[in-house]
């Protein structure tokens, strides 16, 4: 048995509940012509799903089950190959794109694989081989245009929300994928965690889930530091945190969209509560959880959410691992993450009674570039870990 563990009941996730918004995009439209009725009724959705929760599901998306599980099915194959085929594809050569390697030692010296993460950054580059891995590429690339496409159609509901012009979000994303653009869609696999028998108890004293060095060849921006709040401590997770996939962090860019393949263990902190909750699993559905920046540019009007992945205690779902999908999404790395631009661009009553001084308080805060604000993440992150 893992220790401290406690079995949350499915009646006990959010999602059992009622307390998830479930937002359905049904007859959306397309990239050029998003229907102005779905865009309109999904921002009022997330004007009250984001200040509330930090989160919200999304259904009918468009981006078919099937397809998840083949991109899975692909990650699987992927991480089946030998180490040293598994090299080539190692993203230290353009940018952040490719597989992120992520083992650790053992006391023995034997070495395992804490998350396999594989990126895609930019639907241009080719570095998939097609020998080892027919139609990855391709499935990949698409997939990862699919929700591209999603995040661009979201983009417009939340300037909605935010009573800015529809356009105005959309078009400070304009580069997602296509370079000057810190956006990814990443391929996660959690191995299984196996249990009772010596030598893994000793390599689950060392795994350090929580301790995500899963990118840890590329900045990953996640406050490290956090694994050791007490707030994951407290609630099943033990002090080195063996329970957790992921230890609790926020994102960095405007929001992710987070597919999973199955009831994972995934927990969030509801604005304003420090309480972790798990949020249970609605097939199909995709996550979505507003990041750091849309925070910033909203003055905390929709925080970002503090989320965790912790091991399910249920031993069928442990001994099978965990598969996810996440799309960051993030601005162009030139956009100004001005607070300013919204209140500007927008011209809600609020707005226009707002008292002057606060403007003003605004306009003398040091603004920085969606690039600058993750620099200057990962360097936070990196002394303090
Ligand atoms: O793997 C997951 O499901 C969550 C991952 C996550 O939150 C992240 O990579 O930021
Ligand atoms: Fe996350």
């Amino acid at each position: 048995m893992l220790r401290g563990k406690s079995v949350v009941e499915d009646s006990d996730t959010l999602l059992a509940k009622g307390l998830i918004p479930i937002i359905d995009l049904a007859h959306c439209g397309t990239e050029e012509h998003p229907v102005k009725s779905v865009v309109n009724r999904v921002g009022l959705q997330l004007q009250k799903a984001l200040p509330e929760k930090g989160f919200a599901l999304l259904v009918n998306h468009g981006i078919l089950e099937e397809k998840l599980k083949v991109a899975w099915q692909h990650l699987d194959n992927f991480c089946s190959l030998s180490s040293d085929v598994k090299e080539h594809y190692i993203n230290n050569i353009e940018g952040y794109h490719g597989y992120n390697q992520n083992e650790e030692e053992n006391s023995e010296g034997e070495h395992h694989e804490l998350r396999y993460a594989f990126n895609i950054t930019t639907l241009k580059i080719s570095n998939v081989h097609e020998d080892p891995l027919p139609g990855f590429e391709e499935h990949i690339n698409e997939l990862a245009h699919d929700f591209k496409l999603l995040a661009g159609f979201i983009l417009q509901s939340l300037a909605v929300s935010l009573d800015l012009n529809q356009s105005f979000l959309y078009e400070k994303h304009c580069h997602m994928l296509s370079g000057d653009n810190e956006s990814k869609l990443c391929l996660l696999y959690y191995p299984p965690i196996l249990e009772d028998n010596e030598k893994n108890e000793l390599f689950k004293g060392r795994l350090q889930y929580t301790y995500q060095k899963c990118a840890s060849d590329t900045p990953d921006f996640r406050p490290e530091s956090d694994c050791y709040k007490t707030s994951d401590v407290s609630e099943g997770a033990t002090a080195l945190g063996q329970q957790l996939y992921s230890s609790g962090h926020i994102d960095y860019g405007t929001f992710t969209l987070l597919a999973q393949d199955s009831e994972g263990g995934l927990e969030v902190k509801l604005p304003g509560s420090e309480k972790w909750q798990r949020v249970g699993h609605l097939p199909g559905s995709i996550f979505i959880n507003a990041g750091e920046m849309l925070s910033i540019w909203t003055e905390n009007r929709y925080p970002a959410l503090s989320h965790r992945v912790i091991i399910p205690e249920q031993e069928h779902l442990r001994v099978r691992g965990r598969h996810s999908i996440a799309f960051f999404c993030h601005p162009d790395n030139i956009t100004m993450i001005d607070p300013t631009d919204i209140h500007h661009n927008s011209s809600t009553e609020d707005d226009l009674t707002k008292p002057r001084k606060k403007h003003v308080k605004i306009a003398k805060e040091k603004v920085y570039n969606a690039y600058q604000l993750i620099k200057r993440r990962f360097k936070k992150t990196s002394n303090s870990s």
